[in-house]
């Protein structure tokens, strides 16, 4: 087993808002990084969102050296071979549970022996996504907080076979980038999305149903409850069809009270996902 310190290059598979938002945390900690995604339209698109993210930071003073020499620790494919190197990777793809699982096999078979398997999973079972590899202990849940920059937590994730050596890897590694810890045993949401997914329903249905307008559900539990953003603000910022997805499975494993929220249902079909696509509940430039 790799210690954190021992690892040079960091894997990142998906370059969305969390796999790039997790890419340029751990090159900014000074790791070399290897990002992939499957199309060179994301890995551009992803290495954009970088940019954008380490200029703002520079702005701001909030880190140590040129934007330029961060990024030029980051490298962008579409080829998973590119991964062979990676003392530890970070998968942050879709949240659906086939499409993990053949990211773990494959990454199985491309990594060295050593390397450490980490899923971003909001609400998926770490435990099936570990057995679709060899090395079940070495595999374990790191879910970043999104944005990833900025959010200072990280929410550790211990499957049924992950070892305790994993365990300690992935919270020494989060420390490494900087980021605060808890662990969560690997049931459905976790500590987080499990209150936090029937939250976000409830503002949706609150505000489908005319129990105030969508700026008044916001207003109302940030104003009353002093969180930073309401949430229906947050849905958009995390993405509809995250939340959908995340809602579908806490609803499959945990019952009704978390049932997806009508509404929330239909933005997605419409293709109106929040931040990522313009629109959402609110739009966005
Ligand atoms: N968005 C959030 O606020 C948030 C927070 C915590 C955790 N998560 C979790 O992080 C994961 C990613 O979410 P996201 O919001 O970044 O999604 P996203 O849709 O922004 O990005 C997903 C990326 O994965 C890529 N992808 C799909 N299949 C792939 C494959 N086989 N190999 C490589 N790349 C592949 C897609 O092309 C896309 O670029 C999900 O599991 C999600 O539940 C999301």
């Amino acid at each position: 087993m790799n210690e954190p310190s021992d690892v040079e290059t960091v894997g990142v598979v998906g370059a969305g808002t969390m796999g790039h938002g997790i890419a340029q945390v751990a090159a900014t900690a000074g790791y070399d990084v290897v990002m992939r995604d499957v199309e060179t339209e994301y890995v551009d698109r992803g290495l954009e969102g970088i940019d954008s993210s380490l200029e703002r930071l520079a702005e701001r003073g909030a880190l140590d050296e040129e934007p330029s020499a961060i990024r030029a620790r980051i490298e962008g494919t579409t080829d998973l071979a590119a991964l062979a190197d990676a003392g530890v990777v970070v998968e942050a793809v879709i949240e659906d549970l086939e499409v993990k699982r053949d990211v773990f096999t494959d990454l199985d078979e491309v990594t060295d022996e050593d390397a450490v398997l980490a899923t971003n999973t909001s609400t998926l079972s770490v435990t099936s996504i570990a057995s679709a590899t060899d090395r079940a202990d070495a595999v374990v849940g790191l879910h970043f907080m999104n944005p990833v920059p900025v959010m200072e937590g990280v929410e550790v994730v211990v499957g049924e076979r992950t070892d305790d050596s994993t365990v300690a890897f992935a919270h020494a590694f989060a420390a490494e980038l900087g980021k605060e810890t808890w662990e969560s045993d690997d049931k459905p949401g976790f500590v987080t999305n499990r209150i936090l997914i029937p939250w976000i329903n409830e503002g949706i249905r609150a505000y489908d149903e005319g129990v105030a307008t969508r700026d008044d559900v916001d207003r109302g539990m940030r104003l009353g409850t002093n969180v930073p953003m309401g949430p229906l603000e947050l849905a958009d910022h995390i993405g509809l069809d995250v939340v959908l997805d995340a809602s579908r499975t806490l609803h499959e494993e945990l019952g009704d009270r978390y049932k997806p929220a009508y509404l929330l249902k239909r933005k997605v079909a419409a293709g109106d996902l929040g931040k990522k696509t313009g629109e959402g509940f609110y739009e966005h430039d």
